[in-house]
């Protein structure tokens, strides 16, 4: 089976600022992918560069059969039209740190709203689609709710429902549960740990080790803009390879423990 995101040496900048420096990276189908890393290596830079948001400007990133690179030979990137362009945004799901619901919508409405606007489901439909997906991140209960009703947790299950009313074939987690107090953690994680369970393909960007180690099919770690070492996570944390893993993992699991 052809991997779901393939990125041979990909290359990205902003402006004179090199950001990513050469990236290999695969994610098979049904696969969970984390991702680890100081602050500034390029994690969330590669996911936007996943989802078309940032352009590629060397090597090759295959995503769900696409080429999302430069484009050399028309010397421009994204080879297709801003309606094909949108087609394969659709594909791919993205939780961001910050919830960014709509204030003035319940959780019901901020679910049913892409459905509506971008598939063009009539109203019901979505609203019947929605609540599916509310049910199925635990928060049924709440949907008339409007986002400052709930809990932080509450608001990021929210926004995992929003990406799964859209029916994406890739889930891209950035740091999802980094906003949220420690004991609202675990509820965020457990709609991760069932859409594993489901098969979702996922990257996760989380410096949540214990839930890469249970739920990780691959853990990854990057440090300034490239992958320096890859590999199952109970290994990978048990035995790193490289220094700068083994003081990057020291360093988050004695941050975890005063937490805890
Ligand atoms: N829009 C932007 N314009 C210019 N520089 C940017 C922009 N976004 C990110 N950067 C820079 O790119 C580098 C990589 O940032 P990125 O957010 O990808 O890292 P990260 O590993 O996700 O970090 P964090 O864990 O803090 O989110 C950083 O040096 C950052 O300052």
């Amino acid at each position: 089976m052809s991997p779901v995101v393939h990125a041979t040496g990909v290359r990205m900048s902003y402006g004179e600022t090199q950001v990513l420096n050469g990236v290999d990276f695969a994610v098979a189908p049904g696969e969970v992918s984390c991702v680890i890393g100081p602050s500034g290596s390029g994690k969330s830079t590669f996911l936007r560069c996943v989802n078309g948001l940032e352009p590629v400007l060397g090597g090759s990133l295959r995503v769900l059969g696409e080429e999302v690179g430069y484009n050399l030979r028309e010397g421009r990137y994204r080879p297709w039209s801003p309606k094909e362009f949108a087609a394969f945004r659709r594909r791919i799901g993205m939780v961001f740190q910050r919830f960014n619901l709509f204030a003035h919508q319940s959780a019901l409405e901020n679910v049913a709203c892409a459905p509506v606007h971008v598939l063009g489901l009539p109203a019901e439909q979505a609203r019947r689609t929605a609540m599916e997906h509310l049910e199925r991140v635990g928060l049924a209960a709440h949907a008339h709710k409007r986002p400052h009703q709930l809990s932080g947790g509450q608001q990021q299950r929210v926004a995992i429902a929003r990406a799964l009313a859209m029916s994406p074939e890739l889930m891209l987690f950035d740091e999802p549960t980094s906003a949220l107090d420690p004991e609202l953690v675990d509820e965020v994680l457990e709609v991760m740990r069932g859409l594993a369970a489901d098969g979702m393909t996922m990257v996760v960007v989380t410096h949540e080790i214990a839930f890469a180690r249970e739920v990780g099919d691959r853990l990854t770690f990057f440090a300034d803009g490239v992958v320096v070492e890859s590999g199952p996570p109970a290994e990978l944390v048990a035995n790193p390879g490289h220094e700068r893993t083994r003081a990057f993992l020291s360093s988050v699991l004695s941050q975890r423990e005063k937490v805890d």
